[in-house]
């Protein structure tokens, strides 16, 4: 499997005859359809963002950025490694704001500290408290998500079994990175909220426990209304997405399913999509 930031190194050393963008370029929904997906009813729209700008200091990150998430579903967010995803999903979040343009969660413009309840997020860097057991941490996050404690006790019954995590007194510093990351995915997920923003959930998983959690979001996305907007340098895991958006220079260039695409180029794998030779790309 080929990560883009690390197995391929980044995407600044590749030329355009390893990975490829630009023939996503003449996918059905690029820029200009993607503005035309306004025509949704709000009710049937968990994101939508519209002409957004954010930059910090002089670096640009987006860039009239749109986009339109329908309700329900995986929508599987790829780019190089800086394109601004995580930037992205933090003014989803409200954690940062946009300089210019609107955001609309859950058919609300975001304000801060607004649809914490609706809203479940797991950050790209770990934010749990180095002192706590996983108990602990579900009642510390469950409490001030103001879940009562029987629901706090249930959640946290099953989703220790979910994600095999640790089940005795063990604090978060002493867990390993992939059980750390465990942990930080279940917080996410203890309140069922109806938009989960999951940004690389699965890095420092092992590959059965991530074909777990990839069963898991897709039982969940089948059973409700549940929204997961998902970033991943596992290209091949955006198979199970509804939706792959793919990101350039703080832009949705383009937006298609992913098998879809795969029948379109006529290759085996996303993987293979993305190294293959541009000279190939008009199938
Ligand atoms: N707080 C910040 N202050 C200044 N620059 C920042 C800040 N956060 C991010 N950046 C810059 O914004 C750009 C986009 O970063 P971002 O983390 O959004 O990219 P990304 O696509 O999520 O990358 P990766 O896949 O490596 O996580 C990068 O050039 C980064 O250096």
């Amino acid at each position: 499997m080929i990560r883009w930031s690390d197995d391929i190194k980044t995407m600044d050393n590749l030329t355009e005859n390893t990975i490829n963008e630009d023939r996503f370029l003449d996918s059905p929904k690029c820029t200009n359809e993607i503005e035309l997906c306004t025509n949704l009813d709000t009710q049937n729209v968990a994101v939508k963002v519209r002409k957004a700008f954010k930059s910090y200091g002089i670096v640009q990150v987006l860039e009239d950025f749109n986009m339109t998430v329908p309700k329900g579903g995986i929508y599987g967010l790829l780019g190089a490694s800086g394109c601004g995803k995580t930037t992205l999903l933090e003014c989803l979040i409200g954690r940062k704001s946009v300089n210019q343009g609107d955001v609309e969660i859950l058919g609300e413009k975001l304000h801060h500290g607004h649809n914490e309840c609706r809203i479940g997020y797991m950050p790209q860097k770990i934010g749990l408290y180095d002192d706590l057991s996983v108990e602990e941490t579900f009642l510390f996050f469950g409490r001030s998500l103001d879940m009562s404690e029987a629901k706090i006790k249930e959640r946290t019954k099953y989703l220790i079994d979910l994600l095999d995590l640790p089940q005795d007194d063990i604090r978060v510093k002493n867990m390993s990175g992939g059980q750390q990351r465990r942990v930080s995915l279940s917080v996410a997920f203890l309140h069922e909220p109806e938009l989960l923003i999951l940004d690389e959930p699965t890095v420092g998983v092992d590959s059965v426990l991530r074909q777990l959690i990839w069963d898991h979001f897709t039982t969940i996305v089948n059973n409700s209304a549940v929204t997961i907007i998902i970033t991943t340098h596992y290209i091949e895991e955006v198979l199970h997405a509804n939706t792959i958006g793919i990101m350039r220079h703080g832009c949705l260039i383009a937006e298609q399913n992913p098998k879809e695409l795969l029948r379109k180029h006529q290759v085996p794998s996303i993987e293979k999509l993305f190294l293959k030779p541009k000279s190939d790309s008009n199938h």
